[in-house]
């Protein structure tokens, strides 16, 4: 997500400590008591997040974005709810924040392709991403992941199979019969209206 530095966005996270907690590695293995947890990595602006709170009171959600600019509209367009909060985080610091088998399912929605062979290590996707994921997921978790781009999907759908993780549910075209419970990313929405196809994919660890 291509996005000038926000003037101010530093103070739009801290005056909203309910929804950005200041210390979120003190929240580590302790984000929920009772409910389960999912994260969504590369949050963006939270559209994707912010519904799901709504829709699902009964699981609580966190979302981990990188840029606080990005961030800081996630935050504006969100209401105080209990079952949501964000992250001003790198999903490489994953550990930072979620203790082992503490997360029930992560979502990977629209990240970025890094099409270069370059710079595939910064692929959400990469081995030591999906060896992270490992870690924190719970023994029944699992990933859900959405995509436009058919080359980053071929590529994920392959290293999620290399790395030990189990497929389920994989369509080539999401939009074409829409799950009625499918709820649409800012991105997702930007390809729908342009009537790109959407990837999406769900991959577990055996038990
Ligand atoms: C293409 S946007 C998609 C946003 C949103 N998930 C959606 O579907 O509308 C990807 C987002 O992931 C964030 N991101 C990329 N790599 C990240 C990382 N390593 N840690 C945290 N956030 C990251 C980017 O800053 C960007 O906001």
């Amino acid at each position: 997500m291509r996005l000038r530095k926000r003037p101010g966005a530093m103070e739009v996270l801290r005056e909203r400590p309910g929804i950005v907690p200041q210390k979120p590695e003190q929240l580590r293995g302790q984000w929920t008591e009772d409910k389960p947890l999912h994260v969504e990595l590369g949050t963006g602006k939270g559209r994707f997040l912010a519904r799901m709170a709504e829709k699902y009171p009964s699981t609580s959600f966190v979302g981990m974005e990188k840029m606080e600019s990005v961030l800081s509209y996630a935050v504006e367009g969100m209401e105080q709810q209990d079952n949501v909060r964000l992250v001003h985080g790198n999903v490489s610091d994953l550990q930072d924040y979620f203790a082992s088998g503490e997360i029930d399912r992560i979502y990977l929605n629209f990240t970025d392709p890094w099409p270069k062979n370059r710079h595939e290590k910064r692929r959400l996707t990469f081995p030591t991403f999906l060896r992270l994921y490992k870690e924190v997921l719970s023994p029944r978790g699992d990933i859900h992941l959405k995509t436009d781009n058919e080359d980053f999907f071929t590529y994920s759908v392959e290293q999620f199979s290399r790395n030990g993780y189990h497929l389920n549910n994989l369509t080539l075209n999401l939009h074409a019969h829409e799950p009625e419970d499918n709820v649409r990313t800012e991105y997702e929405q930007k390809f729908a209206d342009r009537a790109q196809r959407i990837f999406r994919v769900e991959a577990y660890l055996p038990e």
